[in-house]
């Protein structure tokens, strides 16, 4: 079993069944979904999900998971996703799928968050990763201008050539702000941007971390009152 195979299927514990749970993007989570639908199917666990991305949606209905539109389970129990970052204080960044947009409108209305990742991920400050920040089509040139006043290099996301589009059709820029000392600042600063939809800065929103490596799966728990 690799890091992130034992951090997601770890986590997947936290789901019982009558939930409503939120199902995030990534290859660590995959494997958090793939063990919901194994315990779907094995042990009878009855649950149902909420997807971040397309990409989750097509697994969830391939696993036979039952899905619904997030307005109509909201509130949901928990959310379950990956990180591209996580520091000593459970801020996140996230987003290195373009999923961000999504996931955190999910988390936002998910009583708890939990997030899974292997050691690579942990962090004392966020920053070494960029800020994936989703932004409108129109005008991005004069978005980036504004984010990178903020203080960062914003480079518009590309593969083969062509600008990714995330699943809402929006751009993202990556934006290497270097250490982040303050990254509810960070967030909010740029949220207050014409052209930026959302940031993948998730401050204070994870309440549990399961963090894999080479002694096992790591269990951080949000300090009450951080
Ligand atoms: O947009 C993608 C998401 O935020 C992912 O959860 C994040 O990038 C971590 O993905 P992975 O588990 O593949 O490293």
């Amino acid at each position: 079993m690799n890091f992130k195979e034992a951090a997601g299927v770890q986590a997947a514990d936290v789901v019982t069944s009558g939930m409503k749970v939120g199902l995030g993007t990534g290859s660590t989570v995959y494997y958090t979904i793939l063990e919901l639908g194994r315990r779907m199917k094995e042990e009878g666990l009855q649950f149902t999900g909420v997807p971040t991305s397309e990409a989750t949606e097509k697994l969830a209905l391939e696993l036979g998971i039952p899905l619904a539109e997030l307005w109509e389970l909201e509130p949901l129990d928990v959310t379950i996703d990956g990180a591209d970052e996580v520091s000593d204080s459970l801020d996140l960044i996230k987003g290195g799928g373009a999923a961000h947009f999504r996931e955190k409108m999910v988390a936002t209305v998910s009583k708890r968050l939990v997030i899974v990742a292997d050691e690579s991920k942990a962090v004392a400050k966020l920053g070494a990763f960029t800020v994936p920040v989703e932004v409108a089509v129109y005008g991005w040139r004069s978005t980036a201008r504004r984010v990178e006043a903020e203080g960062c290099v914003a480079v518009r996301r590309e593969r083969s050539g062509e600008p990714v589009r995330t699943d809402n059709g929006n751009y993202i820029l990556d934006c290497d702000f270097g250490l982040i000392v303050d990254p509810g600042a960070v967030d909010r600063r740029l949220k207050s941007l014409l052209g930026v939809l959302e940031t993948g800065l998730f401050v204070g929103m994870a309440d549990t971390v399961y963090v894999a490596g080479p002694q096992g799966v790591r269990v951080l728990k949000q300090q009450a009152g951080e």
